[in-house]
């Protein structure tokens, strides 16, 4: 049998990496929100069976307007796959929860995906899937998707629930279903949560961070004093390498022009290949290496830390009156520090 599944959830929540994890192929990931923004799909077999599953773009809820929310809630609504694997980041499942119950309006031949529960476990956050399961009537499992783990439990629940769909198409439009989804939606997630979910001490101080990070007072200052520091290690610490770098070319093109003239080489080959080529390429590699080899890794430590959905979610209103969102800031962000530093390192 052939199936449909699809992958939904908010952003950043790992969706393209379970689905990279179950097709094998190599959908873009990464540590900052709205990565996938069209449709991707790919293919899989498991006991005799393939599956068709498509990777939606990370929304917030069923009711914006980008680009990437119309997909999703267009897919979601218009498609009807045979199951949808809701993805969500067990670390803020409260948060994540609310997006849950709009699908699950939506598709109840569903499981819930609890990933990230590598992350989970060393916060100290407890879920318990059993209760959860029951709250929500769909099954409910933990994945650690970047290890690959708990996903052949996942390939067998969705099998169970392609094979024996709770609901058929027919049945998600009858009353009965439509008061069932209204009494689930009259749930709010912190209810849910506080009956579902433990958590540590330290889940309450990364809650301040945030708070921290993402009030009006303090957000944008940290974040301008940040990029602020990037820049100027950057460019500052860019000159170091770059002379050297120009001083070992210099070298070797004395070296070359010796050579050229021990070899006989005609004045204008040797100008075409060492004051040309040569000259260009050095140039080249001594301004623009040693500023990527620094700013690139620093900003991997950033997104590394969670930083930059923080920035997205600072930047969201300022961008959105001019049409955009704040998630765009990120590769505005990449390309005009790149740009600034080319100039300024020159
Ligand atoms: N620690 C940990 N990190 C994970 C896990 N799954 C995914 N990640 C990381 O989470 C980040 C986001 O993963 P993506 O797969 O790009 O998330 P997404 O939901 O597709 O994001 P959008 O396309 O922006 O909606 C990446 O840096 C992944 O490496 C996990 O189980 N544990
Ligand atoms: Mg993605």
């Amino acid at each position: 049998m052939t199936y449909e599944i699809a992958l939904a959830g908010n952003p950043n929540v790992g969706k393209s990496t379970v689905f990279n994890a179950l097709t094998g192929l190599k959908q873009h990931t990464g540590n900052w929100t709205g990565k996938t923004v069209e449709l991707c799909t790919g293919m899989f077999k498991y006991r005799d069976n393939l599956f068709s599953v498509t990777d939606l773009p990370g929304t917030y809820s069923m009711r914006g307007f980008s680009k990437e929310e119309s997909v999703s809630r267009k897919y979601l609504s218009e498609k009807k796959p045979d199951c949808v694997i809701i993805v969500a980041d067990s670390n803020v499942l409260e948060r994540n929860l609310s997006y849950v119950l709009e699908i699950l309006q939506l598709q109840r031949n569903a499981v819930l995906c609890l990933n990230m529960n590598d992350e989970a476990r060393r916060n100290g956050t407890v879920i318990n899937t059993e209760k959860l399961s029951k709250e929500l009537g769909i099954p409910v499992l933990k994945t650690c998707a970047v290890k690959k783990a708990g996903l052949d439990e996942l390939k067998q629940t969705v099998l169970n629930i392609c094979e024996k769909p709770s609901f058929s198409q027919d049945e998600m439009n009858t009353d009965t279903f439509l008061l069932n989804n209204a009494l689930l939606l009259s749930k709010k997630s912190k209810e849910i949560c506080d009956k579902c979910v433990s958590y540590r001490n330290n889940t309450k101080r990364s809650g301040r961070l945030d708070k921290i990070l993402t009030s009006k007072s303090t957000g944008i200052p940290i974040m301008l004093a940040l990029f602020a520091l990037l820049f100027w290690i950057t460019a500052v610490g860019a000159n170091y390498p770059s002379e050297w770098l120009s001083a070992l070319f210099a070298f070797i093109k004395e070296r070359l022009y010796e050579l050229s003239d021990c070899i006989h080489v005609s004045e204008f080959l040797s100008g075409i290949l060492i004051d040309g080529v040569y000259t260009t390429l050095s140039w080249v590699v001594s301004v623009m290496l040693p500023p990527m080899a620094i700013f690139f890794p620093l900003f991997s430590i950033i997104e590394d830390s969670g930083y930059l959905p923080r920035i997205a979610f600072n930047l969201d209103k300022f961008f959105s009156r001019c049409g955009a969102n704040g998630k765009q800031s990120l590769s505005m962000c990449l390309v005009s520090d790149w740009r600034y530093l080319s100039l300024f390192c020159r």
